[in-house]
């Protein structure tokens, strides 16, 4: 398509995150369609998150540009860097090769996932031990060779692009014989599953080992506040998980729509790749399942609240109010440590924060796994 409309030199520019050597491909592709024309591919990786996008094209950490290592190459790359140039001062203006610029918008990706992981390791350790995991990531991340962000204990990441960044890298390490650094990045996936799988466990044991027929309340569906994302959002897993057993949700998120909750939970998982036109047209009808749009609403006669989003409305509800419309005991699982644990006991409930030392009634349940 660039080849058949070009009439003149191109610089095309890869924003897109993509497998090592995409560049490549695409410089033969348009190099054998070129009429004579020449065309040079920069890697400029998008490092933007999603709740923050303006911010981060404004005030970015770094800009990284990779080219090619030749003089046409290096023109290439101080075009695009002058277009930076504008707004973002220079010492934050990165280049390097191509293969570099493709391979480092993978490693921090795979690099912010593996905090999460670690950090979520960690609070199984600390429900096992009594340490609280708020203090030890405060205490690890005072390190400044470690710093402090992205060491929020989590009921699991989200989002489009860890999961499928990782698996990216995972797959070019295999293809390039290299079986354990993708057994060592794997990992980083596999602890996110198994924290999911232990937040919906723990759930359950909790609830004297069922959730069938019982109400849960959902608060948060989009993989993180600030935005109505629900890509790989932890809370189709541990909707699905809690559904598994029967249980029935009534769900409150206050930027996903009704549609895309119910499209979220009745999809099979590689349905998500697919693109929009060819996933399920009208969302079925999911059974045991209600989308309401306040958090009272949900809560209401619900024996246990899961919290799995930050949202920070979520953080200013009325718990006595929500509490004396609950079945008892109530419970509530805060996926996101944003509750006040000490004042919601207070009330009466019984509480669940990750990586917290456990509430009394939980010290009694089965463990979990
Ligand atoms: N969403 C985000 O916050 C960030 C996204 N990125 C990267 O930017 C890229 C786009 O991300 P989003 O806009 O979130 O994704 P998206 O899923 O909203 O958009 C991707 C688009 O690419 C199209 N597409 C997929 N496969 C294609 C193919 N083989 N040929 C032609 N078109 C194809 C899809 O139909 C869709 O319109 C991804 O590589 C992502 O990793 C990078 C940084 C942040
Ligand atoms: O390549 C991408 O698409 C982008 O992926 C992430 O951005 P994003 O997915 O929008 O969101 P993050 O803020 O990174 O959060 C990802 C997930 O990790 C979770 N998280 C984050 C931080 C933390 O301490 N703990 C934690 O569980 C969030 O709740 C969320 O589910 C990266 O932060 C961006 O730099 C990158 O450009």
């Amino acid at each position: 398509m660039i080849a058949d409309v070009s009439k003149s030199d191109k610089i095309v520019v890869e924003k897109s995150t993509v497998p090592v050597k995409t560049a490549e491909a695409i410089e033969k592709i348009l190099t054998h369609n070129s009429k004579g024309i020449n065309f040079q591919i920069l890697s400029n990786p998008e490092f933007l998150a999603e709740g923050t996008a303006i911010q981060d094209l404004f005030n970015p950490d770094r800009v990284l540009i990779g080219g090619r290592e030749t003089p046409e190459g290096n023109k290439a790359v101080q075009a695009l860097k002058d277009v930076y140039a504008h707004w973002v001062p220079e010492d934050r203006i990165l280049t390097t090769n191509l293969w570099s610029a493709e391979l480092s918008k993978l490693a921090a990706n795979a690099f912010l996932a593996q905090r999460i992981s670690s950090v979520n390791a960690m609070s199984a350790l600390c429900e096992a031990t009594g340490a609280d995991v708020t203090q030890v990531s405060y205490a690890v991340g005072k390190d400044t060779r470690i710093g402090p962000k992205f060491l929020n204990a989590s009921v699991g990441f989200g989002g489009s692009c860890f999961q499928k960044d990782i698996l990216n890298l995972v797959y070019i390490c295999e293809c390039n014989g290299l079986p354990e650094v993708a057994e060592y990045w794997k990992q980083v996936i596999k602890i996110n599953d198994y924290q999911k799988n232990r937040f919906v466990n723990r759930v359950v044991s909790s609830m004297f080992n069922t959730v069938s027929n019982k109400k849960i309340a959902i608060l948060g569906f989009a993989f993180k506040k600030d935005t109505g994302d629900t890509r790989e959002t932890p809370a189709i897993d541990v909707c699905k998980g809690l559904l598994g057993d029967k249980a029935r949700l009534s769900i409150f998120d206050p930027q996903v729509t009704v549609d895309q909750i119910k499209r979220d939970l009745t999809m099979k998982k590689f349905d998500w790749d697919h693109p929009l036109h060819l996933q399920p047209m009208s969302p079925t009808t999911v059974k045991q399942v209600t989308c309401v749009w306040d958090a009272y609403e949900a809560t209401k006669d619900a024996h246990g609240i899961c919290i799995l989003t930050e949202w920070d409305e979520f953080k200013n509800l009325d718990f006595k109010r929500i509490y004396d419309n609950m079945q008892k005991p109530a419970f509530v699982f805060d996926g996101r440590n944003i509750v006040n644990v000490d004042q919601l006991r207070e009330i009466g409930f019984i509480v669940y924060s990750i990586g917290k030392p456990l509430d009394a009634w939980l010290k009694d349940m089965p463990a979990v796994a």
